[in-house]
């Protein structure tokens, strides 16, 4: 099948298909159609820039431990849904049709849509018709972007959150510091969600961090020491949690992960970017 550039689909061992994206110079990424979720992203040489648990079970009913799982209708448990929401618990579909997303948006890209659309079962736990496209890409120069789109496709208004809960692999975690989140207010999942604001000029870990930061900047970076190796995450679109923000017609997120120049070994704490947002048809 080749819908842009190389793109591959396979089986895994549990019977769900998944793709194998690769760009001219061999950076690639897979996905899963369990959960929409991307398991791989590689350098042209091959090194993987995402942690996947070792103990990581890739089919229904648990969620896959790694790579970025789509967080969707709901992020953790700010709703009655399951934690999470129930989309990285779905298989998802490929259209094999992909309307395009904006002129000129898929130069130089190898890319796939994937679709969510909610079953019986779902309607009954969460009464919203929506279809979720998310497009998966592997740019010219290796780096991996991730565009969500949310339909409502009827006249009902609904809210949601999504978030993509990313893990980034890195060498040690005492080596790793993350800028962008400086002065801002944040979360602390650890302290039953009191509220703080970030003192520091950096973020360091000493410890186990579970928080969610409020109306985060768009460009993150997560720097490894250790490797001497930069992640740069860019985000557009959708406002991050604590907007709440009311959208018409189809809002759309976007994220883009830099390829850092060279590659990390371990895992470091999932960086999450969420939303709350209301859709109108
Ligand atoms: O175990 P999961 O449902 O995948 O959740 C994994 C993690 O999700 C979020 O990051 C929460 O803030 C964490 O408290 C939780 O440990």
């Amino acid at each position: 099948m080749d819908y842009n550039g190389v793109v591959e689909v396979s089986r895994d061992k549990n019977g769900i298909d998944e793709i194998l994206l690769r760009n001219p110079r061999g950076a690639s990424t897979r996905v899963s159609l369990y959960g929409g979720q991307v398991l791989s992203w590689r350098t042209d040489q091959g090194e993987e820039l995402l942690f996947t648990s070792s103990k990581a079970i890739f089919k229904p009913p648990n969620p896959v431990r790694g790579g970025i799982p789509i967080c969707f209708p709901q992020f953790g448990n700010r709703g009655a849904l399951e934690h999470h929401g129930f989309a990285r618990k779905k298989v998802w579909i490929i259209d094999d049709n992909p309307p395009p997303l904006q002129p000129n948006d898929s130069n130089g890209k190898s890319y796939v849509d994937l679709l969510l659309k909610p079953s019986e079962d779902d309607l009954k736990l969460w009464p919203h018709s929506f279809e979720f496209r998310l497009r998966v890409a592997i740019t010219a120069e290796g780096n991996l972007a991730m565009v969500s789109r949310i339909r409502n496709i009827n006249c009902k208004p609904f809210s949601f959150s999504i978030a993509y809960h990313t893990y980034f692999s890195i060498s040690d975690i005492n080596e790793v510091r993350v800028e962008g989140l400086e002065t801002l207010d944040y979360l602390d999942n650890l302290c039953e969600r009191e509220r703080f604001t970030e003192q520091g000029d950096a973020l360091t870990f000493e410890s186990e961090v579970d928080r969610v930061y409020l109306s985060s900047s768009d460009v993150i970076a997560v720097f490894d020491h250790q490797r001497k190796r930069t992640f740069q995450i860019r985000k557009e679109g959708l406002p991050d949690v604590g907007k709440n923000s009311l959208f018409h017609s189809q809002p759309t997120s976007s994220f883009l992960f830099f390829l850092p120049s060279e590659n990390f070994n371990h895992h470091s704490p999932p960086l999450k970017f969420q939303t709350p947002a209301t859709v109108r048809s």
